[in-house]
């Protein structure tokens, strides 16, 4: 899927695919550079960070391990509900291992703060969270994301896994939506 098939849907293109695979490059550089002789294991949020966890991944030089939690605090509409419910947890068990959370985006930071704690709690010998995007709420939070892709506006955004009513996941880059899309009003 890309631009042309969002046809009047896209309102614009807040970061191109250059920009996205760029940074995950960049931040791949980093935790090869930060994990280097250490046994690492990723954790992908699901379902949003399907696009980063997978390019992420393939961008390491150092094998890395992948296992995968989902939670859910949205729903199919654009406001946390506050309450964040295990979907599928991990199959593996994290004590004395060297953690690195991967998420497509802090937004409330409601999740990852959950998240942090919940898995800090099982021992793991390090814990660590990537996300490629972060609103200004999150920033206010006290989550702290080490590897952090953009910092971007407080709007509701769609695309490289990033959903709206789970649709446009599989948009290779990351943009808004036209106004229309969320039945007339604003997000
Ligand atoms: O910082 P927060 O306000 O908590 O929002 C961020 C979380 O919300 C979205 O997931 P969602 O629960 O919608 O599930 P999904 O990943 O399957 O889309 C997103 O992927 C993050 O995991
Ligand atoms: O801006 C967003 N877009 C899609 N999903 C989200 N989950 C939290 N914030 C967002
Ligand atoms: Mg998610």
């Amino acid at each position: 899927m890309d631009e042309k098939d969002l046809g009047t849907d896209l309102a614009k293109v807040l970061i191109p695919e250059d920009r996205l695979q760029a940074k995950v490059r960049e931040l791949a550089e980093q935790i090869d550079a930060d994990y280097e002789g250490r046994d690492l294991l990723l954790v992908g949020v699901l379902k949003g960070a399907v696009m980063i966890m997978a390019d992420l991944a393939r961008a390491l030089h150092m094998p890395a391990s992948m296992d995968w939690m989902a939670v859910s605090s949205y729903g199919s509409g654009t406001k946390s509900s506050g309450v964040v419910r295990i979907l599928k947890d991990l199959d593996t068990d994290i004590i004395d291992r060297h953690v690195l959370i991967v998420e497509d985006i802090v937004d409330s930071g409601l999740t990852l703060s959950w998240l942090v704690s919940n898995l800090h709690s099982r021992g793991p010998a390090s814990l660590e969270v990537c996300a490629l995007l972060r609103k200004p709420e999150a920033v206010k939070t006290e989550v702290d994301v080490r590897y952090i892709g953009f910092d971007i506006p407080n709007e509701f955004v769609i695309g490289y896994g990033l959903d709206y009513s789970e649709k446009y996941r599989n948009l290779p880059f990351v943009g808004t939506l036209a106004p229309h899309v969320y039945g007339g009003g604003g997000a």
